[in-house]
């Protein structure tokens, strides 16, 4: 830093201002902003960065600045997002920044013409730009590409995946409508997967990797979604301000009045699984008018409704029916799905109460009554039937006694409530499958050589405080991507050492002894508790480096929690104070035994066939009696390694505006 020459210091709130140098300290300078003449700071001498001498002129490619910093990086991406210049590269990686409205021409048909066959860097940043790179190196190389899309939620990563694919579609397909049914597939998977939270109107509440598929020609021959981590909590209870899903709510406003007959649907106020969180619709003035008054919450009358310029309730669901029917979903199969959804939400209406009688037991409530039916019609299921498996479980002894001996042991009102949410859980997401297995069946293709696959991984920020391995896995495979770079650019770079942080994955993962088993351990006891599970967790990692107990911690609130109410993990980053309330509950997706057998026999062929192939349906008449658990900790493990990518990632990463 030289004599005189402005530097970015430290800002509370903007996060760098610029300054000079007037004094230097040991280890702090002191700091005079440019825009407070006389007013000094003191500022650590890490913190302080050599700013370009004009502060105002933008490069394409952060790399391309004299000083490359943290400040000057966001200096530079600020500088560009104010031209409504939302793209910038770091070498092969693209920033974006969410405009949060369209900018003109960005994504026209000229543009994509344009960006067509470039080497990257010859065109400004774009989308499109990365696009053409991963199709020109499965080209070149013969392998396929994925392209990394990352970024906390509301960044624009579903935008931008949807700007990916129709860039190759179009680009290079082969002009049949496969191309379309691809991007025609979107609404649909929205409206099963997608959700209003406080962040996100249309937040995807799911991972999702997309792959194109081109034949020896490298033409578009057809594409695959997988799909993992659908968010199941939302689909019995959401925050106050957020939503189910979609398509709930889309089937509420727009359904026409013979369906919503007979599907006995009423406005989302009147369902448990809707009224809990925001009851409004989405709709503009004139569209709110098509919705009737009866459709219609009271919050939603009071309050108008949510305005969002891609969305609305009562238009969606006609777009929806019109997405369905292109690719290929007739009549029947349409009001399959939505009849489920409906049975979904009646189940949510169903309530307990004390059986009064000496087992301990509950009953349904006798204004259930008509729910329960309602439920039982919708779902294909015995009305009788529904209510014994909904009220009791049966188990086999196991230990003791005959055994062999098959039981129905009464369920407590709480556990029925659970019981009850883990069938709608369980129905909807194998509703959300169903949907995801049709799109697929769409655009098949009987054979190809390569694909281009995206990945968007949702909620990807959060994953700094809960998905170790993820992480790791991402950083370590571009760390030596980069490092491979440099080698072959002849930089004199040195080698950036790595801490392997796999104790720590092993504390979470490992078998027997690892959190997240200890965790299902904790949910196969006959009483388990939040608190026995996290005194396992100390007891069975007691010297371990990695795991403390909150009274260790630097600070006071969490040195408030007791030693039974949590424990410290030392990540990588940082260490976070994991406060174990409710772990056991929301480690709990199983259905009982009764509950599922129940399910796996109904009347109705679509709900008996969303059931078939599951894994526990198989074995569930081998595994007679055991609780059929499954956990939600498993489940992560598991979906983990769902996505397959292959060849040299292509990196996207975006950032919210609000962050900037
Ligand atoms: N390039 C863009 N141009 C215009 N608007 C955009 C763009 N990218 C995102 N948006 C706006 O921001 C909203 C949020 O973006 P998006 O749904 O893609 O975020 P996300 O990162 O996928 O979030 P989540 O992880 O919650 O699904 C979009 O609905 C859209 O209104």
């Amino acid at each position: 830093m030289e004599d005189g020459k402005p530097v970015w210091a430290p800002h509370p709130t903007d996060g760098f201002q610029l300054g000079t140098i007037v004094d230097i300290g040991a280890d702090s300078l002191t700091i005079e902003p440019l825009k407070q003449k006389g007013k000094t700071f003191l500022a650590p001498v890490n913190q302080v960065f050599p700013a370009e001498d004009d502060v105002n002129k933008h490069v394409e490619d952060n790399c391309s600045l004299m000083y490359l910093n943290e400040a000057t990086l966001l200096n530079n991406i600020r500088v560009r997002y104010s031209k409504d210049k939302i793209y910038t590269f770091v070498a092969n990686i693209l920033i974006a920044v969410n405009p949060y409205y369209d900018i003109p021409k960005l994504y026209s048909q000229e543009t994509i013409k344009k960006y067509r066959g470039r080497s990257l860097g010859t065109l400004p940043p774009h989308v499109y730009a990365i696009a053409d790179k991963a199709y020109r190196d499965m080209k070149v190389l013969k392998m396929s590409q994925s392209i990394i899309v990352s970024g906390e939620s509301g960044a624009g990563k579903t935008e931008n995946t949807k700007f990916v694919l129709r860039y190759l579609t179009t680009s290079y397909g082969t002009g049949q409508d496969i191309d379309e049914r691809i991007v025609e597939a979107n609404p649909l998977l929205e409206a099963f997967g997608n959700a209003k939270t406080v962040r996100n109107n249309n937040s995807s509440r799911f991972g999702k990797f997309v792959e194109i598929h081109f034949n020896e020609k490298n033409a578009v021959v057809g594409g695959f979604v997988s799909h993992y981590l659908l968010e199941k909590s939302r689909i019995c209870r959401q925050s106050p301000e957020e939503r189910n899903y979609h398509i709930f709510y889309r089937l509420c406003a727009g359904a026409p009045e013979d369906i919503r007959q007979k599907f006995h649907l009423s406005s989302p106020d009147t369902f448990r699984y809707l009224n809990r969180g925001c009851t409004r619709f989405f709709a503009t003035k004139d569209t709110d008018k098509h919705i009737m008054q009866n459709r219609k919450s009271p919050e939603h009358t009071k309050s108008g409704p949510l305005k969002d310029p891609l969305l609305d309730d009562h238009g969606d669901f006609a777009r929806m029916c019109v997405a369905m029917k292109k690719i290929g979903l007739d009549d029947t199969e349409k009001l399959d799905l939505f009849r489920v959804v409906a049975g979904v939400l009646h189940l949510g209406n169903i309530d307990f109460e004390e059986a009064g009688s000496t087992s301990g037991g509950c009953a349904i409530k006798n204004q259930s009554s008509q729910t329960l039916e309602h439920c039982a019609e919708l779902l294909g299921l015995e009305e009788e039937d529904l209510r014994v498996s909904l009220t009791s479980r049966v188990m086999l002894t196991t230990a003791g006694g005959a055994k062999g001996t098959v039981i129905k042991v009464p369920l407590k009102v709480e556990q029925a409530n659970n019981a009850r949410d883990a069938l709608a859980k369980a129905v909807y997401s194998r509703l959300f499958d169903h949907v995801v297995t049709r799109v697929n069946q769409c655009f098949p293709f009987d054979s190809s050589a390569n694909f281009i696959g995206v990945l968007d991984i949702a909620g990807f920020g959060q994953y700094h405080n809960n998905n170790n391995n993820k992480t790791s896995e991402f950083q370590g495979f571009y760390r030596e991507r980069e490092q491979e770079l440099y080698q072959r650019e002849g930089l004199g770079v040195n080698e950036v050492h790595y801490v392997d942080n796999q104790d720590c994955i092993d504390l979470v993962e490992a078998k027997v002894v690892g959190i997240l088993d200890i965790l299902d351990e904790e949910n196969r006891l006959p009483q388990p508790s939040d608190q026995h599970f996290t005194d396992t967790v100390h007891n069975k990692h007691k010297n371990h480096f990695r795991l403390t107990v909150p009274r260790k911690s630097k600070l006071t609130v969490h040195r408030n929690v007791r030693d039974d109410e949590g424990f410290i993990i030392r990540h990588f980053a940082g260490a976070v104070c994991y406060e174990t309330t409710k772990f056991v509950e929301k480690n709990n997706d199983a259905l009982h035994m009764s509950l599922e057998c129940l399910i796996s026999e109904s009347k109705d062929r679509f709900v008996r066939e969303l059931f078939e192939n599951s894994n526990n349906s198989k074995d569930v008449k081998q595994k007679a009696g055991k609780l059929s658990f499954i956990s939600v900790g498993n489940k992560f493990k598991l979906s983990q390694n769902t996505p397959r990518l292959n060849g040299a990632p292509n990196w996207l990463s975006w950032e919210n505006s609000g962050l900037i």
